[in-house]
């Protein structure tokens, strides 16, 4: 079983983490409990800092996306490890704002920001916005003017380059619902557009190639494929870019069998085929931004569930369901991810059997893990999901009307509440009777 971040097993056999009892969070917090490991968290950033910000032939930016996990204490957190910020909505860029954050390091991403969101950001004086299109284009740019300033701005361009987790593909990639297609020559006709409104500031360009990536090789070709655009925007339109965003997806261990490179591989990868590729055609050097979620956040994340029905199909199946499953957690429900997780008050009893671990909400599919090798199991044992920081709470719901769990930061034995446990009076506050149902 392998054990993330500052994990470990303490002498009574149960796991810790951040030098906190899982036992003793448990009895303070409740379960579902998300436990978010302040280390760890503080290490990825680091590592992305020495892998893409220290180069001195290279100027580099590395900004969260904030879609992977956001609350205020995370923005806190980002900000003092000197990362700058990817949002992709209004409520991504208050909780941001709310928290302090430099409105100046903030990017605002998204295929559809709607004019009070645009407003929003403009009046928050926010460093860039990600264009995905030319109504949005025509939108900031009106808006932008309104206001008597200029956006600075980066197209998100598709690359033709979809990467899947153990290989990537080339694809004509015409039909994306995110930004224009230098295949189309779509992506060329929006910067020769944007370069002649008024209220815009055109910086560089985006692009992203999905998401839980392990192929470092489909970074490499990504780079080419934006460098001979560039290229082509300087020699036919005489734009030079300063900035290069080449998007997030770098992928994570969740399971046996997922083998991501390092931050550090990843890293030096892109540096050296920007450098390269840059040289051999003559471009001068963009600065260059990633905008990693998954991989700051996700393995930092554990979700603490109770055992509750233990059910034995003789010859066919265990089945243990926890108190928690797709509202906290649906990505085995949208994707058939994979996760690791162990018996967190057993964590040092070998496996006995195996069994398959049901959520509690009404739908068949509500599944997190099938046949998962654990010690005996009875009601009242504590399971612990791992890498669970990314993309579950931030995708988690009230199907069922179930509240959504809580949230601690734990650091040297210290556990803080980062987001308090809802409660069914949450669940109600904005229900309405209206008069005529009240007689
Ligand atoms: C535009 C953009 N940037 C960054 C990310 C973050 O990706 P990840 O969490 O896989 O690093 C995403 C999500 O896939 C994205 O759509
Ligand atoms: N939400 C997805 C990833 C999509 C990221 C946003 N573009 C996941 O959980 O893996």
């Amino acid at each position: 079983m392998r054990l993330h971040g500052t994990m470990s097993i303490n002498a009574e056999g149960r796991l810790t983490i951040g030098g906190c009892d899982t036992a003793g969070l448990v009895a303070e917090f409740g379960t579902p409990l998300y436990v978010f490991d302040e280390e760890l968290i503080r290490q990825n950033c680091r590592a992305y800092r020495a892998a893409f910000m220290q180069d001195e032939r290279i100027q580099g930016e590395v900004i969260y996306a904030s879609k992977a996990f956001m609350t205020k204490a995370m923005a806190r957190i980002i900000q003092e490890e000197g990362l700058g910020l990817d949002v992709v909505s209004g409520g991504e860029l208050y909780t941001a704002l709310e928290a302090g954050f430099d409105p100046a390091r903030i990017y605002f991403h998204g295929n559809n920001k709607s004019p009070a969101e645009l407003e929003m950001a403009l009046a928050a004086g926010i460093g860039y916005f990600v264009v995905d299109n030319f109504t949005e284009l025509h939108l900031l740019n009106g808006l932008a003017g309104e206001r008597g300033v200029k956006a600075s701005i980066l197209l998100r361009i598709t690359p033709g380059v979809e990467a899947h987790t153990h290989e990537y593909i080339q694809t004509g990639q015409i039909d994306s619902k995110f930004g224009s297609a230098i295949s189309t020559g779509q992506a060329l006709a929006i910067v020769e557009e944007a370069l002649q409104l008024p209220h815009i500031d055109l910086k560089g360009l985006h692009c992203h190639i999905g998401s839980q990536i392990f192929e470092l090789e489909s970074y490499r070709y990504t780079v080419q494929v934006m460098l001979d655009f560039l290229a082509e925007l300087r020699s036919r339109l005489g734009f030079t870019a300063e900035i290069l965003n080449l998007g997030g997806g770098f992928g994570i261990y969740y399971a046996e069998g997922d083998e991501p490179a390092s931050i550090a591989a990843y890293g030096q990868l892109v540096r050296e085929s920007v450098l390269a590729g840059c040289e051999e055609r003559d471009l001068p050097l963009p600065r260059l931004v990633v905008e990693p979620g998954r991989s700051i956040i996700g393995p930092a994340g554990t979700t603490l569930y109770t055992v509750g029905s233990v059910k034995e199909i003789p010859g066919v199946r265990t089945y243990i369901a926890v108190d928690g499953g797709m509202g906290d957690n649906p990505r085995p429900a949208l994707y058939q991810s994979r996760y690791s997780a162990l018996l967190a008050n057993k964590a040092d009893q070998p496996a006995e059997i195996v069994v398959s671990v049901a959520g509690k909400y009404c739908e068949s599919g509500d599944m997190l893990i099938w046949d998962l090798a654990v010690p005996r199991t009875e009601p009242g044992d504590i399971l612990a999901v791992f890498c669970t920081g990314a993309y579950n709470y931030s995708m988690a719901m009230n199907y069922n009307r179930v509240p959504r769990p809580a949230a601690v930061l734990v650091k040297d034995g210290q556990a803080d509440l980062i987001i308090r446990r809802e409660s069914y009076a949450d669940l109600v506050q904005n229900d309405v009777i209206p008069e005529r149902l009240k007689k």
